[in-house]
């Protein structure tokens, strides 16, 4: 029996029993046809195609800023934002949004959360915060970060550690020097009032902790050596010695990778480790990489890797990141609950639903799609198929496993067994974020392959498609000058743009 609101009319034109087809092409916006949009500049001749051969049903749409539920239009759009806004079908006042509300109205310093977390320091536990350090505004802000931490001290607190993840991701390569001198800055300033905060240790967000859909748990057993133990392969009195001079080693290093590292008094010991009666904060707003150390720090039993110890410490993610999970159980803000999704009416009407990507996205066409839920909305309805990622560098394998998701859903489409097959392809985004222009243009057309593969065997179905995007990435490798000019370095090379961009789909 269908529950009465997600009761579904038969639709007035689109004939029940044909397959619909829906493809998200991860990070690939509409923009500026220049030598910097990789995907002008790659052969995709089936997309097109459908640009220009009916040219009634193409048309943009706005994939960024308040349009998608984020503060402002200076404001990227991001996966999870334009999978949870395309998945509900409506837009979603999401996570940065609830933060700085929560922070303009104080409601941020008189909610569960934080009393939660105050007990901690008021029993001389040390207050750590873990989290992505850059303005990116897509995972985590550092203005937020910086008035968690003035607040803390303004409740009480006499010691804070901060764990930075450089990003170079979502901010230009070779920021995190500039965020780190800031933070600095600030942790002087606490100093002063009688707070003794300090960078206690850090790494680059796809080398360190910040892994998602459990690609690589590596990633997040390094974050824990470095952030808990205080042990890590390099150690520096500061983190800003760290980066500068972990840089001079290796001048190819991109922020994004940076090893693991931990800061030490003059006698080496670590100045923040984590420790029983301890309160951790994670300060990253966006779910999907901060679920694995939200593992290791919450569940007794847990065998993704050897923590060599538990510390007994309450751990508080700024948002909850998994309402089924309930992980964390703490947290300072909570998430937007988002109901009737299209997942919840199309399961309660007895659409049969396939949904497909490689493990970069596959929580982007479920998780995400289904308004931050974990597991299945039916289980008798819904296959979700992951295709395993590589864990490379994806400019080294561009086309990564479109081949196999454009493989894996015409077998679905072609089996009948489907009304409904949804499929994200990863590598204009994936590809784009590592800067690589040759490379984002290969990615483009292993892209473009991939949907060809998909309209013909949904026409051979007799089927419908829609072929959309949640964000630009590929459509700008370029970092630009006010003018819109590329910007160069001394040498005139071209500064590569790692970032999304602002374009709409
Ligand atoms: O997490 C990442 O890889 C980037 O910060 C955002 O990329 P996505 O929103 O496309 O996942
Ligand atoms: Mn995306
Ligand atoms: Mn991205």
């Amino acid at each position: 029996m269908v529950a009465s609101e997600y009761q579904l009319e038969a639709h007035p034109v689109i004939p029940k029993g044909k397959p619909f087809l829906l493809v998200v092409l991860d990070g690939w916006g509409e923009n500026k046809e220049d030598e910097f949009n990789a995907i002008y500049k790659a052969e995709c001749p089936t997309i097109k195609s459908l640009k220009e051969g009916a040219p009634r049903r193409w048309r943009t749409i706005k994939a960024h800023g308040t349009a998608v539920g984020l503060p402002s239009d200076a404001d990227m759009g991001n996966s999870e934002v334009g999978h949870n806004a395309m998945g509900a079908g409506k837009i979603i006042q999401q996570g940065a949004s609830l933060v700085d509300n929560a922070l303009e109205d104080g409601s941020m310093f008189t909610g569960a959360g934080w009393n939660f977390a105050k007990e901690s320091w008021a029993n001389g536990g040390t207050l750590h915060f873990i989290g992505l350090l850059s303005d990116g505004g897509v995972h985590s802000r550092t203005d937020q970060l910086f008035a968690l931490m003035y607040g803390a001290s303004d409740h009480g607190c006499k010691r804070i550690r901060v764990h930075v993840l450089t990003d170079g991701r979502d901010v230009p390569d070779g920021s995190s020097i500039k965020y780190v001198g800031q933070l600095e800055k600030e942790c002087e300033n606490l100093r002063s009032h009688g707070c003794d905060a300090k960078i206690a240790s850090g790494g680059g967000r796809m080398y360190v902790t910040m892994d998602r859909y459990e690609a690589d748990w590596n990633i997040v057993e390094r974050g824990w050596r470095a952030h808990v133990l205080g042990d890590a392969p390099n150690k520096f009195e500061s983190a800003l010695d760290a980066l500068t001079k972990l840089k001079e080693e290796n001048p190819k290093l991109n922020d994004q990778f940076y090893p693991p590292f931990v800061v030490v008094e003059k006698d080496g010991s670590p100045v923040g480790t984590i420790e029983d009666g301890d309160v951790v904060v994670n300060i990253n707003f966006r779910a999907d990489r901060v679920i694995q150390i939200s593992k290791a720090f919450e569940y007794e039993n847990f065998d993704a890797f050897d923590r060599v110890r538990w510390p007994k410490v309450k751990y508080l993610g700024m948002m909850q990141y998994d309402g089924d999970l309930k992980l964390p159980s703490n947290y300072l803000i909570a998430p937007p609950l988002i109901e009737g999704t299209s997942g919840q009416y199309l399961c309660a009407n007895g659409v049969r639903t396939f949904a497909c990507s490689e493990t970069q996205k596959f929580g982007h066409v479920t998780f995400f799609w289904n308004g931050n839920r974990s597991g299945k909305i039916s289980d008798e309805l819904e296959v979700y198929h992951e295709i395993p990622s590589d864990n490379i560098q994806f400019n080294e394998a561009p086309h990564m496993k479109a081949a196999e998701i454009a493989k894996a859903a015409r077998e679905a489409l072609l089996s009948g067994k489907f009304d409904y097959v949804r499929v994200n392809f990863a590598n204009g985004d994936m590809v784009g974020h590592t800067g690589d222009l040759e490379a984002t243009k290969r990615a483009c057309e292993a892209v473009d392959q991939g949907v060809k593969v998909l309209i013909d065997a949904v026409e051979q179905m007799g089927g419908i498609y829609l072929i959309t995007a949640d964000h630009g990435n590929c459509d700008d490798m370029a970092q630009r000058k006010k003018t819109g000019e590329p910007l160069r370095d001394e040498t005139g090379k071209v500064a590569p743009l790692t970032s999304h961009t602002l374009a709409p789909v």
